[in-house]
């Protein structure tokens, strides 16, 4: 079986640490790269590419180094998260262009495939200026994928583009991934990852995290303490109501007589919480997460 295999790859620029040691492998179907901002998800992909080589470690193809090995290059399409810079050339030139570097022996023919299979066969005439965001990651996935390349990887193709060019570019991502290609996508939204992705490996500060299906990450992220702040019709009773159930650890009321829960078992707490007030007479007015945002969950996933 096809693998793309990292073993203890680090990079650095200068004293930043970008990508930490990291070891992994990658296989055929769709996999997801999570990661917040700055993880080292690009620097990460640059590497798998071969567009840069990694400080220490290594990256290797079916064994092969990815690195300075023009055989493996025409193995590997990367669609890059900066935009195009040459808007002034129409989409069919611009995916032409990919062709003949690849050197093809039929440029003209590789395009209107691949055209074909992205869906923007009748676009291609017009200035890639004048594309929708959506429309210009597919050219550029159109560029990726001229040479027919076994491994596809994508640093967040979704970013920016709106739904429903978002469920087509998914829609096209399973199918390379179900053709047998190795497709790594990058995103910092679970949700996203987990709709196209069958595996997930998660990336924080250049250090791999976690890896699993997105169920064992969701596990992993539901499966923590989580704080929220709690406004209700009468929050003294409702916090000694709270402090008998199971899955909550603390109950503490802050001096404007707000709420703060903590929450061991979140599953069991937002079952239980309708019915446990409906049965006092107790109106639940704001259930605010106060720890939700996406990096303290990564970084409770790299302390774990
Ligand atoms: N060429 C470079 N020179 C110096 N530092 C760099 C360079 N490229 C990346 N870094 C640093 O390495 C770290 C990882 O960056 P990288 O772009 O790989 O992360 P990322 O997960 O892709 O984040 P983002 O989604 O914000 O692009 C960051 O701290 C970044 O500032």
């Amino acid at each position: 079986m096809s693998a793309l295999v990292l073993e203890k790859t680090s990079r650095w620029f200068g004293n930043v640490v970008a990508v930490n040691d990291v070891s992994m492998t990658i296989g055929p179907g769709v996999t997801g790269l999570l990661g917040p901002n700055g993880a080292g998800k690009t620097t990460l992909l640059a590497m798998m590419s071969g567009f840069l080589p990694p400080s220490s470690g290594t990256v290797r193809l079916d064994g092969e180094p990815v690195w300075r090995n023009t055989g493996i290059y025409q193995r590997i399409g990367l669609v890059p998260e900066r935009e195009i810079s040459f808007g002034y050339l129409t989409g069919r030139q611009f995916v032409q262009a990919n062709a003949e570097l690849q050197k093809l022996p039929d440029p003209r023919g590789a395009t209107d495939k691949v055209l074909e299979t992205v869906e923007m066969t009748e676009p291609a005439g017009r200035r890639i200026s004048t594309y929708s965001k959506g429309m210009r990651q597919r050219i550029k996935l159109a560029a990726a994928l001229v040479h027919d390349p076994q491994v596809l990887l994508l640093d967040e193709p979704f970013n920016g583009v709106d739904p429903r060019q978002r469920a087509h570019l998914m829609r096209l991502l399973r199918r390379m991934g179900e053709d047998g290609r190795i497709v790594l996508f990058s995103s910092h939204i679970l949700e996203e990852v987990e709709q196209v992705a069958r595996h997930i490996e998660v990336l924080v500060a250049g250090r791999h995290a976690a890896s699993g299906d997105y169920t064992a990450i969701r596990r992993l992220m539901t499966d923590r303490p989580v704080h929220y702040r709690l406004e209700s019709s009468d929050n003294r009773r409702l916090a000694g109501l709270l402090m008998t159930r199971e899955s909550v650890t603390g109950v503490q009321v802050t001096p404007v007589g707000a709420l703060e829960v903590q929450v061991s078992d979140l599953g069991a707490f937002a079952a239980g919480l309708p019915a446990w007030t409906r049965a006092e007479g107790i109106t639940i007015r704001e259930l605010i997460p106060t720890d939700e945002s996406l990096e303290s969950v990564f970084a409770y996933l790299v302390a774990s």
